[in-house]
């Protein structure tokens, strides 16, 4: 499957920059259409002369199935070195050790409830009272109750909680002390709380050293809360790792409408959240001028985990990275995909052993490429698990590729929320299924499909129509989150 560099089959390194050198072709770079059916190549350009100016050949035939090229991406790396954050740090990440408890939790026997901490049956003589954070050392006497806040620490002796609407207090003229009584309108037992009544005792909830999380897990909110309520300051994770953004094309704006026959840059705002919600830190998105040199030195100098680079992946006579990535002696894992959009899209292992994806320049190609090179092999390397297959029942027709995967940007609807659909039968709706409806604007160039979809809907690659009612598998759109 994987492609060594030239260079490196010919045993020797090839200096000078890429488009001043001849390519041989006697490997045949056939020129596959992008949208030729495959195993119908046309011949390859005839060879040239030695040191005469070359275009880059260009090699995907056909591609990988995008299932196959799934798999691959995710075998491409290997989890990053775990670290220890201080908790606040490390949200977002997975555990590499799992989260066990500093202490017991609760630390001590509590009080579920403001009210009253009691001792025996009642009624009860009352004296003093006990906030959260304060702890006596004091013991209840049978037949004494001591007022009592949540959170705070039983006193020993105690034997259950009173709630503050669940009694009532009665000053005796004459006698130091009140009384309390049980108020039977709000007692739950009128004889008074049972033994253990609202109180939280030490270590329901867990014991020093039990596991809490286990390795691999998420580290979300409520993971760094119970972290830190389990005594702990830092935490043991496997790193999210950085990537590396250029972006290619000399006819990229950067502000204001299209003009002059160039385009504005949609991949620069698009690609650092979505690569956040897919568990990678970008750097800072650099744009390269259409120049392989420029390329090769920014690919060969970067110390990220993972390159990305969007643009001159296909053809075209400034679409530089399958040349340079030749030239640095890269090994092409995953040389063109058969998926639609997105077939160009390659992933590339560098000699340093620094996984590329070339993500094709068409926005929507490029997202595709992220979905299937990108995610995989992001969770691989940040220690995630790979997500179980989603699926939906298509809400209506969509035409398949005879050769290749389609990804179509999709909504995804309830039963129910589908008033126009009045065949899909009640019982399809109600084991819960989710329907995708197909969003117009899913062409390789668009972003207006994708900007207001839920997920892409992946359908195989056949000669007849995926009909409605099929059930494919889908790729939700993880952004939500951000
Ligand atoms: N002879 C062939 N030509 C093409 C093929 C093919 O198989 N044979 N494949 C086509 C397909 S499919 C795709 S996808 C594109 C991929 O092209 P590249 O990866 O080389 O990308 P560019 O040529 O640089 O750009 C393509 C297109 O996208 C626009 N673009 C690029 N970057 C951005 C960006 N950051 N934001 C917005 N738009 C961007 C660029 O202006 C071009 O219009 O190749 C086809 N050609
Ligand atoms: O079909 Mo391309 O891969 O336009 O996206």
């Amino acid at each position: 499957m994987g492609r060594r560099g030239r260079a490196a089959r010919e045993g020797r390194r090839r200096p000078g920059p890429v488009t001043a050198r001849a390519h041989p072709t006697t490997a045949g770079p056939r020129e596959t259409g992008a949208h030729a059916p495959r195993g119908e190549h046309t011949p390859g350009p005839p060879a040239r002369r030695p040191g005469s100016p070359a275009e880059p050949p260009y090699h995907p035939h056909g591609g990988l199935p995008w299932p196959d090229a799934r798999r691959v991406a995710q075998g491409a790396g290997r989890r990053l070195t775990p670290i220890t954050l201080p908790l606040r740090a490390a949200i977002g990440q997975v555990l590499a050790a799992p989260l066990t408890a500093a202490g017991d939790l609760p630390p001590f026997d509590t009080s579920a409830m403001d009210g009253w901490a009691v001792a025996g049956p009642g009624p009860w003589r009352l004296s003093g009272q006990l906030l959260a954070g304060q702890r006596s050392a004091e013991p209840l006497a049978e037949g004494w109750a001591t007022r009592i806040a949540t959170g705070a620490a039983l006193p020993p002796g105690a034997t259950a909680v009173l709630r503050r609407e669940g009694g009532h207090v009665e000053h005796r003229s004459g006698q130091p002390t009140a009384w309390l009584h049980v108020l039977t309108a709000h007692a739950t037992d009128p004889a008074g709380p049972a033994p253990g009544q609202d109180i939280r005792p030490r270590g329901q909830e867990c014991r020093v050293g039990d596991e809490l999380l286990a390795a691999g897990t998420l580290v979300g909110p409520a993971a760094l809360g119970l972290a830190a309520a389990a005594g702990r300051d830092e935490l043991t994770v496997v790193p999210g790792p950085r990537a590396d953004v250029f972006v290619l094309g000399d006819e990229l704006l950067d502000a204001g409408p299209p003009r002059d026959g160039r385009v504005r840059d949609a991949l620069g705002p698009l690609l650092p959240p979505w690569l956040r919600a897919l568990g990678v830190e970008p750097g800072e998105v650099r744009r390269l001028e259409d120049d392989a040199d420029t390329l090769r030195q920014a690919v060969g100098g970067s110390t990220a985990d993972l390159i990305v680079t969007t643009g001159g992946t296909a053809a075209g006579p400034v679409d530089f990275v399958r040349p340079v990535l030749d030239d640095l002696d890269a090994e092409l894992l995953v040389d063109g995909v058969a998926v639609r959009p997105g077939h160009p899209m390659l992933l590339a292992r560098l000699p340093s052993g620094r996984p590329l994806v070339g993500l094709p320049g068409n926005p929507l190609a490029a997202v595709c490429g992220l979905l299937t090179l990108v995610a995989p092999l992001a969770r691989t390397l940040a220690g995630r698990p790979q997500p179980a297959p989603r699926h939906a029942r298509l809400a209506e027709d969509v035409r398949a590729h005879a050769t290749d995967t389609r990804l179509v940007p999709v909504s995804l609807h309830d039963l129910h929320d589908l008033p126009d659909v009045h065949d899909f039968s009640e019982k399809e709706g109600e084991r819960g299924t989710a329907f995708a409806r197909p969003l117009r604007f899913g062409g390789p160039a668009m972003l207006r499909g994708i900007a207001c979809a839920d997920a892409m809907a992946v359908v195989p690659p056949g000669d007849s129509a995926a009909t409605r009612h099929t059930q494919v598998e889908i790729l939700p759109i993880a952004t939500g989150a951000l």
